[in-house]
């Protein structure tokens, strides 16, 4: 899908749509639909072939690009100026084949026994991911998880400042949390539209996230991150991923109880009849 520019202030445009596409998961990072990246306003981005051809991208490519740039970046800090998809490939926890065919989408392809220059990696990246400029953020719901996200130090780092909170808790307005005063729900279309704000995350009850979310919409954020159990309709042009960490939790006991099932399989196979047990010698 191609993600455009939000409208400020505008009604939210006809159709809407049930925003259940991404999942921030293992499941969704194992996706292999193609995304098609786009430019971000004028900067440069999307994924630029050798030709010049703007690529899709499979969306599990997407999210290892991602993960290539955070280890990118800390071997930049620590003086590192080339890396081989090798050391690379170690350090994300990728194979190297796989690693190479995802940098080939954005048109990297390193040199035969150097490897890939690490800023000029970083800056592919970056623009691949539409990171040369700051997506600023507001998080609705200031309640557990609300007051973690805003007073995560790592977002604005990675570009992705945190400046806006919202909540409807009259203990809260006003209050600053990471910095950042509370402000009352009904403000965020003006407050959203004001500060600049590209990203909204929803970290309310689930009754309220759909209300929260037309808001934002209003406010002219492009981006939701929803945290709250349901599924939102949004109106075409707004992206939306959905977090469940209770759906990594059971795509981590889907491996437990498969690999369980697989060692019982083989106890069972390497353990004969008269109860003697086999030794395999390779
Ligand atoms: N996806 C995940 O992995 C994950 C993990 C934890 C929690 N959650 C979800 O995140 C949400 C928040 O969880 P929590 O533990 O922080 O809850 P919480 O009860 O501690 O906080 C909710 C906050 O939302 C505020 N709120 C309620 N209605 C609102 C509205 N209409 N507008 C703005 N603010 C409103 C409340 O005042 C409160 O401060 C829940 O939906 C929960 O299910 C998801």
């Amino acid at each position: 899908m191609v993600a455009q520019r939000g409208r400020r202030n505008g009604p939210a445009p006809a159709p809407r749509r049930a925003s259940e596409v991404s999942e921030v998961s293992a499941a969704g990072a194992a996706s292999d639909a193609l995304i098609e990246p786009v430019g971000d306003g004028g900067a440069g981005a999307g994924a630029p072939a050798a030709s010049g051809t703007v690529r899709a991208i499979p969306e599990a490519a997407v999210a290892r690009l991602a993960v290539y740039l955070r280890v990118l970046s800390a071997m930049a800090e620590q003086g590192a100026t080339t890396v081989s998809s090798e050391e690379l490939s170690a350090a994300a926890g990728v194979n190297s084949a796989k690693l190479r065919k995802d940098l080939s989408y954005i048109g990297s392809y390193g040199t035969r026994g150097v490897g890939y220059e690490v800023q000029v990696l970083i800056g592919q990246i970056e623009r691949t991911l539409g990171l040369t400029r700051k997506h600023k953020v507001a998080v609705v719901g200031i309640g557990n998880l609300g007051h973690a996200l805003a007073n995560y130090g790592g977002f604005p780092g990675r570009g992705f400042p945190v400046e806006a909170l919202f909540d409807i808790d009259p203990d809260l307005i006003g209050v600053p949390v990471g910095g950042v005063p509370v402000s009352h729900l009904d403000e965020i279309p003006e407050v959203c539209a004001e500060r600049d704000i590209s990203i909204g995350v929803i970290a309310t009850p689930p009754t309220a996230a759909q209300s929260v979310c037309d808001r934002l919409v209003a406010g002219g954020v492009q981006c939701i991150l929803n945290f709250a159990p349901v599924v939102l309709q949004v109106p075409e042009h707004i992206e939306v991923r959905k977090v469940d960490l209770a759906v990594e939790l059971q795509i981590l006991s889907f491996h437990v109880a498969r690999r369980t099932a697989g060692e019982a399989e083989g106890r069972a196979r390497d353990s004969n009849a008269d109860g003697t047990k086999d030794v395999v010698v390779s």
